[in-house]
């Protein structure tokens, strides 16, 4: 799916954080976000997906196209894997879990509970989800945290088969995915100088330059 984004200013609680973004993702196009540490992928990708409307500017796109994959897993711990994946299938109106299970292999771990998966295990599962969303664009945040080598392979032929289906995505990562149409956004010339922080925060970057 074609979509865009114009002069987009997007907040983190009070504090803007990113002003003036432009860009477009095409159909099959990955788009990934190359930025420092608290610059604000984050933000924006919570803002593609609808969690923080923008301050200003235009999303050119329904956030009902968007799924998102945030940095929690997002499972519920007390359900087994195959109970997990078919309470998505019934939020998003899929028959069918099976190419979640095969996409992030998953068969041999269907009734154990998540609560009781290993990190990388857990962070399978909960990219599964995507496959389930039937949703045109996936909004990723770091979505190969745990991953080991077999199963960022696994993860990137996931996206693959997504944009080969006319789907799009914008990943925050910091490792080359080998996506074949992966572009890429470096979103430090968007970084806002917020006049609403506070200066002594002691979490805000600029204490520690
Ligand atoms: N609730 C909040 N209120 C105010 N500022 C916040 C809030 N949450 C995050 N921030 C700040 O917003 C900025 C952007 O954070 P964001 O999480 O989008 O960065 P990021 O590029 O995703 O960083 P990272 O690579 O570390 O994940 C950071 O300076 C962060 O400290």
């Amino acid at each position: 799916m074609n979509f865009s984004v114009e002069n987009l200013a997007c907040r983190r609680g009070d504090v803007t954080v990113l002003t003036g973004v432009t860009f477009s993702v095409a159909e099959g196009e990955a788009l990934v976000l190359r930025a420092p540490n608290g610059a604000g992928k984050t933000t924006l990708l919570r803002c593609l997906a609808g969690l923080t409307p923008p301050v200003s500017g235009a999303l050119h796109f329904s956030p009902e196209d968007v799924a998102y994959a945030a940095h929690a897993d997002g499972l519920k711990a007390q359900l087994s894997v195959e109970e997990n994946l078919q309470f998505w299938a019934d939020i998003f109106g899929t028959r069918d879990i099976a190419p979640a299970v095969d996409a992030f292999e998953l068969s041999s771990l269907l009734s154990r509970r998540a609560q009781d998966l290993s990190a990388g295990q857990k962070r399978r599962l909960s990219l599964s989800r995507m496959v389930l969303t039937g949703r045109a664009i996936w909004a990723l945040d770091e979505p190969t945290v745990s991953l080991d080598v077999e199963n960022v392979a696994r993860f990137s032929s996931a996206v693959t088969r997504h944009l080969a289906q006319g789907g799009s995505a914008v990943l925050a990562t910091h490792i080359d995915l080998g996506l074949p149409t992966a572009r890429t956004l470096d979103l430090s010339p968007f970084r806002a100088i917020s006049q609403d922080a506070p200066s002594d925060d002691p979490f805000l970057d600029g204490a520690f330059q």
